[in-house]
């Protein structure tokens, strides 16, 4: 519906340089708040997309990613806080652009093609700011840069869903906007079909050079696809960084839990060591007694066949392939614990295994504020 709205108003085009090419914009969130009726489901968002980058909002259902690019396409005016496209704010307390003046594309799940017309006029549907002999070719560009130009005269139902999403890429690339909006762009893809197009659309965002959000509840596709990643909580921004950041230093267990299945366990600190019911597992400068959570990956559990230390109870096995998954029970331990082994490490016959941790594997929090 979102992109049905866009589309029926004209584009406003400033004049274009450089075929396919965006002149990329930074696109700035200050201060943003916003309620529908009583409920607040943003709540003092500040966050930058930078010029020619890739910023995914990524976070659970619910936690305001939708709502943050409809505030950036303009069909959602923002209760509080100012919206700037580079230097310009775009919308505030006294400004309001209207979408079809702020340069942005929109790209949405359901691709919003329309049946009864080409590939081409579906792409050239939009570009009214241009002459038809300009519409064509910009259409036939954006159509070769997404590799369907030689289908331009069929019909999307003569297209597979992968095809679709490319038309859908051009479409939204032909008005070469500085900033493209795209809304869980892969989601309606099955699962072979989404790395192959998400590599296509990575490669095709790369080239044409535009300041790209990318909205998806989906941590590995964030990591795939980002520049900076921003981890939306209950409409408020838990962190944002490069994906190595977010997995290697998590802020809080909630935004560890987002990108690693993981164990959690207590411990303390002392004498500088982070010890827990599995043994000293970190080193921590915090002082003597400070309460901790500790969360360790499930490919950092690891069990031995050995003889001396913390004994585990094998209680499930399941093969998955390339690895084997465990749970564990550990004395000490309420919750059976997971591991995940290269499969064929334990042999089949074994109940009783040693579990250590892989240092690496593991992330320590102070245990106040630690709410999942
Ligand atoms: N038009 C609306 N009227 C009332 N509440 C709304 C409206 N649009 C969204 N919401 C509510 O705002 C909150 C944030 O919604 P939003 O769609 O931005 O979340 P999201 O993170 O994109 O979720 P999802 O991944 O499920 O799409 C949700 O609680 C949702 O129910």
């Amino acid at each position: 519906m979102l992109s049905r709205m866009m589309k029926s108003e004209p584009l406003e085009l400033s004049p274009r340089r450089s075929a396919g090419v965006s002149f990329a914009a930074s696109l700035s969130y200050n201060g943003i708040r916003h309620h529908f009726g009583s409920k607040q489901v943003l709540n003092g968002i500040d966050l930058v997309a930078e010029p020619g980058g890739i910023l995914c909002l990524l976070g659970p259902s619910g936690s305001g990613k939708t709502t943050l690019l409809r505030i950036a396409a303009g069909i959602e005016r923002q209760t509080d806080g100012r919206l700037y496209l580079n230097e310009q704010e775009i919308a505030g307390p006294d400004v309001f652009l209207p979408p079809e003046q702020r340069g942005v594309g929109l790209m949405f799940q359901d691709y919003a093609l329309f049946p009864h017309m080409t590939l081409a006029e579906n792409v050239a549907f939009g570009l009214t700011g241009l002459s038809s002999r300009a519409q064509k070719e910009a259409a036939g560009t954006a159509l070769e840069r997404v590799g369907l130009s030689a289908r331009a005269s069929q019909y999307p139902h003569m297209l597979s869903g992968g095809e679709q999403q490319r038309v859908a890429l051009a479409r939204a690339l032909a008005p070469r906007p500085s900033v493209l909006l795209m809304d869980e762009p892969f989601s309606g893809l099955d699962s072979r079909l989404k790395d192959t197009v998400r590599s296509d659309t990575l490669q095709i965002l790369r080239e044409t050079r535009a300041t790209a959000i990318v909205v998806t509840h989906d941590a590995e596709e964030a990591m795939r696809m980002a520049d900076r990643i921003a981890l939306l909580r209950d409409g408020r921004l838990v962190q944002v960084g490069t994906a190595g950041d977010l997995y290697r230093r998590p802020a809080d267990l909630f935004a560890a839990g987002f990108f690693s299945e993981l164990n959690v366990v207590e411990g303390e600190a002392r004498g500088g060591r982070v010890i827990t019911p599995l043994g000293p597992v970190a080193e921590t400068n915090r002082p003597d007694g400070t309460d901790l959570t500790v969360a360790v990956r499930l490919t950092g559990l690891r069990l031995n066949e050995a003889q001396d230390g913390i004994i585990g109870r094998i209680v499930t096995r399941r093969f998955l392939g390339g690895v084997d998954l465990f749970t564990v029970v550990v004395e000490g331990i309420d919750e059976p614990l997971r591991s995940r082994m290269r499969a064929g490490t334990i042999s089949p016959e074994m109940r009783d295994v040693v579990v250590s941790v892989d240092p690496q594997d593991v992330i320590v929090f102070e245990k106040a504020g630690n709410d999942r």
